[in-house]
């Protein structure tokens, strides 16, 4: 050890011990480099989950000025920031959540119409309910769909697709004017068309954070719970894509989906579409149906269920084949099964509301059912529910002439070929049904669907009604309806259906 070696005469053991306090050194080095470099990466991600999502765990409501206050837990989102270096924007991906169901009380309640283009509010005092939520959101990638292939690897976060914000923004000609579709109650909706050729449409919402931030969370929540839930089922549910918000200033919130190309339900009713023809019934028909199997899938066959809770022609969008896709679920409530809801405000739009919903905020997938078959009616008749030049509102409207016989002067007087009297009969009773003032009476969705379907295989149907139902039950569902109390004003058609009679 003490001999002295040929490196500069120093001695072994000076040496050696040279080598280790190099050895050392270094590996401190390397040490501080790591904890400086994972310190500084774990500090801009809380900087910017602070500054952006303010504790987006909570459900959060609008209080009486309209400002948003938290509620309770439901779905923790994960922030992974971007890799991209040329890009400004932050993703933000949902994560697995842990359930939670703290009891929730409220103390009063608040009616919100809003209608096309015009929003009211005003103020009720209401009663206290409780709410018991559920949450589950699970990791899977399952939004990896087919029109999707060919796009930018940064969509492999989770599940969901992911893209940057300067591809939404190159996407939509930056947003152009020629590239609007429409504007909402929430923000501007664009088509745009991705690198991969897929149309989509983008929902910028309005930059008033509240606003957005709420139905940017809300939407989330519930697409998060389909995708878990049942991604094979979405055919009459607008399919959204990706969700993104840009972390530049001020923060642009923003949610893409499927891009549907044929306009919606109240367009063709009674707006633009109409110069491409009147919608013909059995189209209607074809259009309700999809919608009612949609709403049958959001209460009864996923958990906890969703309540759309703004059902109206304009959310229902049309693709070329005329199915039915409901979109916006901006106002969606998540209820575990049998729950009801007692909401501190009303949301909805003027004429759809259900009366139970817009008197005490009780809120269940009950006043789903309300609102569509308001939608039934006006698939039916053409008239539009939000109107107020009328005197009476669609629904009394509809009773009061049905009450009267006069059930066929209530079709559309636009539609060339009218359905049968048995069909529209058929028809209205499923409506009238779904609108009946106690919600306890109202049908299951399920059960609206296999009405609806009786009208398209009615031999079918005519055999099982003859085995499962008897007369006096048809007469008097149409008599309690109606108000019809005279039984000969019903009469049989012939394959044994009950109907009233009308007189010319
Ligand atoms: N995925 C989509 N594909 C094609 N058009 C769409 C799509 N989503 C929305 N639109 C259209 O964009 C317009 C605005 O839609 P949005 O859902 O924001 O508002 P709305 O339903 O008209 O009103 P509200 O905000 O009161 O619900 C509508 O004309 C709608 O038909």
């Amino acid at each position: 050890m003490s001999k002295k070696t040929s490196f500069l005469g120093l001695k072994l053991w000076v040496l050696i011990c040279i080598c280790v306090g190099a050895f050392i050194v270094i590996i401190l080095c390397i040490l501080s480099v790591w904890v400086t470099f994972r310190k500084r990466s774990k500090t801009s991600v809380e900087r910017f989950s602070l500054s952006h999502i303010p504790n987006v765990s909570k459900d959060i409501k609008v209080d009486r000025v309209g400002t948003l206050t938290s509620h309770e837990s439901l779905f923790q989102p994960v922030l992974e920031k971007s890799s991209d270096k040329n890009s400004d924007k932050t993703l933000v991906h949902l994560g697995e959540t842990k359930s939670s169901d703290p009891d929730n009380n409220t103390q009063c309640s608040s009616v919100y119409h809003h209608e096309r283009g015009l929003s009211s509010i005003s103020w009720e005092e209401g009663s206290c309910g409780t709410v018991r939520k559920h949450s589950s959101l699970l990791h899977g990638g399952l939004m990896t769909a087919s029109p999707l292939i060919g796009l930018p690897e940064i969509s492999h976060l989770g599940w969901g697709h992911w893209f940057a914000f300067r591809d939404l923004e190159f996407s939509t000609n930056r947003f152009s004017a020629d590239a609007v579709l429409g504007e909402g109650g929430y923000g501007v909706v664009y088509r745009g068309r991705l690198v991969n050729g897929t149309e989509v449409a983008v929902k910028k919402l309005f930059n008033n954070l509240g606003q957005a931030e709420k139905e940017f969370r809300v939407e989330v929540e519930a697409i998060g719970h389909f995708f878990h839930n049942c991604f094979a089922l979405l055919g009459n549910i607008i399919v959204y894509y990706l969700l993104v918000f840009s972390s530049s200033s001020p923060t642009i919130w923003m949610l893409v989906y499927e891009y549907v190309n044929n306009g919606n339900l109240e367009q063709w009713l009674h707006g633009a579409m109409c110069q491409h023809g009147i919608l013909t019934w059995e189209a209607r028909m074809k259009v309700i149906l999809g919608t009612a199997k949609a709403l049958a899938y959001l209460h009864e066959a996923i958990e906890p269920k969703v309540v759309h809770r703004d059902i109206k022609s304009s959310n229902i969008l049309i693709d070329n084949e005329f199915n039915a896709k409901v979109s916006d679920f901006g106002l969606a409530k998540l209820l575990g099964s049998g729950e009801s809801h007692i909401t501190t405000r009303v949301m909805g739009t003027f004429g759809y509301v259900a009366p139970e919903y817009a008197n005490s905020g009780l809120l269940n997938e009950k006043s789903d059912i309300y609102s569509f078959g308001v939608l039934l009616l006006e698939a039916i008749t053409g008239r539009d529910p939000v109107d107020y030049a009328r005197p009476v509102n669609l629904v009394e409207w509809l009773k009061m002439m049905v009450g009267t016989s006069k059930a066929e002067e209530v079709v559309d007087p636009g539609l060339e070929v009218k359905p049968t009297t048995r069909v529209l009969k058929h028809t209205l009773l499923a409506a009238l049904r779904c609108v009946d003032p106690d919600a306890d009476k109202r049908p299951k969705m399920s059960q609206v669907v296999r009405m609806l379907e009786a009208d398209e295989y009615p031999i079918h149907e005519a055999r099982r009604n003859r085995k499962s139902r008897t007369a006096s039950m048809e007469i008097e569902a149409m008599k309690e309806i109606t108000g019809q109390t005279d039984p000969e004003n019903m009469s049989r058609d012939p394959e044994g259906h009950i109907s009233e009679t009308t007189h010319a």
